[in-house]
């Protein structure tokens, strides 16, 4: 990619982001995380206010918050997330003669590209790589769809094979990659840049809103990177994109954009323009009914790989709850907690933006350092708090669960639960209660988790939670200060 040709997209990059800023109050697609207020008269009420609140969110506001936490996630991690499991791999032809690499060298790379690689500091590749790289790589192309958690690579997969597949001969688009929003289509224009820096002949362009191109353009840019909605109108309408020249498309983050049937109906819609011979490319982080039954009417006759997750176990965390009357109550019971043993570090999840600000503040007045993770928060400054607490700026992490899903802070030990983890019709939500303080079996280490209970309803969801691990929680009192040293040792 040349760094003049790039200087160039980037300031398109960042006019376009700033045009559709401006955009944005108008426009559904790409608008950015916008949440009600919350009311007194809500956060007053509890739990069944939360019920109401949850049971309220649209669809938009799910897909913007899994495509912040997407985001959210990009922008913390600085590496690859390890795994110890094994990849399944489903093939359309088990006599097909695709294999797997070790090596970068093994995949035979045009070298600027494996300069590239190089310059990124990947030194082989990644266990979905190994798998999926030979198949996008091979000649006729392979169709994929492939699934593994999120930081497992596979971003810098593709962008592998749309920069090997594409011919710097050819000055129209061949490669077309749909994100869910355009933040995110940035992320990956960015690997695109990096990856592509020894090789400037190809050149990327973002079709995202606000990007407003001359009537009647042709572009000459190989790859087209953008979100559905404006990729669409760019093949369909406005002709900047003969769709019948792409030869690779791949569609990224397919559980996030499956959160808006908008999104859904458009990237088929695109899907559905493109030649036969089009290599189809889907990657998802989770694999649903949903997202599969999606990537099934994507991907025609695909290689399937799969990365399991690693299992959260339990097994390691000391569990135990608090019985209090009110919040006030379980801020006296924290501060006994905090007053009588040493906590490196902590996260606190309460139920409502609302509640982790009260917390935090009285936190702060008793002299803890507390970051605060809240919703009204831009995904950037988000990210910003989450790098100064793991990098122990501050000792205590007050949050509510939508910002702070799928956060690994290793040295966490202690995870108090200010209130209860519940879905939208007030049920034990055990999923976000087990990543809250589950630890991965590999790194087996030890925790707290520590549960307030202040309701009659809280108590019950507690129980159901208990059943649910068939893991006893233990009661404490935290008014007994030889009662909570113990729970240290
Ligand atoms: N082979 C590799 N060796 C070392 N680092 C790698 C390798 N492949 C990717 N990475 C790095 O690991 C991190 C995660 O990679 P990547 O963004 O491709 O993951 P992802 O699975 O696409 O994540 P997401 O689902 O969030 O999009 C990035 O910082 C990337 O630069």
């Amino acid at each position: 990619m040349a760094t003049d040709s790039w200087a160039l997209a980037v300031d398109e990059q960042e006019a376009a982001a700033e045009s559709i800023s401006n955009l944005q109050l108008n426009e559904k697609e790409d608008k950015p995380k916008e949440k009600p207020e919350e009311n007194g008269a809500k956060a007053a009420a509890g739990e069944k206010t939360e019920k109401t609140e949850k049971t309220e969110k649209t669809e938009e506001d799910d897909s913007e918050d899994k495509a912040a936490q997407s985001l959210l996630n990009k922008l913390i991690r600085s590496n690859l997330v390890n795994t110890t499991n094994q990849v399944e791999v489903l093939q359309r032809d088990p006599n097909s003669p695709l294999y797997s690499v070790k090596s970068f060298e093994e995949l035979r790379l045009k070298p600027p590209l494996l300069q590239g690689v190089y310059a990124m500091g990947f030194n082989r590749p990644s266990k979905i790589q190994e798998n999926a790289l030979p198949m996008m790589l091979a000649e006729p192309p392979q169709n994929l769809i492939a699934q593994s958690q999120s930081g497992t690579g596979k971003t810098a997969a593709f962008v592998l094979a749309m920069l090997s597949h594409v011919d710097p001969n050819n000055k129209w688009p061949q490669c077309l990659c749909v994100s869910p929003t355009y933040e995110l289509a940035l992320q990956t224009g960015k690997v695109i840049e990096q990856m592509g820096k020894f090789y400037p002949e190809v050149k990327l362009v973002y079709a995202i809103r606000g990007n407003k191109l001359e009537r009647g353009m042709k572009l000459q840019e190989q790859i087209v990177i953008g979100t559905p909605g404006t990729v669409l109108d760019w093949c369909q309408k406005l002709r900047f994109i003969d769709p019948k020249k792409i030869n690779v498309f791949v569609l990224d983050e397919a559980d996030v954009m499956i959160a808006t049937q908008g999104h859904q109906d458009q990237s088929i819609r695109i899907q559905r323009m493109l030649p036969k011979t089009c290599q189809m490319l889907l990657f998802s982080a989770t694999f649903e009914e949903s997202v599969w039954n999606f990537a099934k009417r994507i991907v025609p006759d695909p290689n399937i790989i799969k990365l399991k997750r690693e299992e959260e176990t339990l097994d390691t965390i000391k569990q135990y709850y608090v019985v209090c009357n009110s919040k006030e109550e379980k801020f006296q019971a924290l501060c006994n907690i905090y007053g009588a043993i040493t906590i490196a570090q902590a996260m606190i999840f309460c139920h409502t933006r609302r509640t982790a600000g009260w917390l935090a503040g009285e936190l702060s007045k008793e002299g803890h350092q507390v970051a605060l993770l809240s919703g009204e928060m831009q995904v950037e400054q988000r990210a910003a708090v989450i790098e100064r607490f793991r990098g122990g700026k501050e000792k205590v992490l007050v949050t509510t669960n939508v910002c702070a899903r799928g956060i690994d802070v290793e040295q966490v030990s202690v995870v108090i639960n200010f209130d209860l983890p519940v879905d939208k019709d007030g049920n034990p939500d055990n999923e976000t209660y087990l990543h809250r303080i589950g630890r991965t079996g590999r790194f087996g280490k030890r925790g707290l988790a520590i549960n307030m209970v202040d309701s009659k309803f809280s108590m019950n969801v507690l129980h159901r939670i208990q059943e649910h691990f068939n893991k006893k929680i233990e009661k404490l009192n935290t008014d007994d200060l030889d009662e909570i040293e113990k729970i240290a040792n």
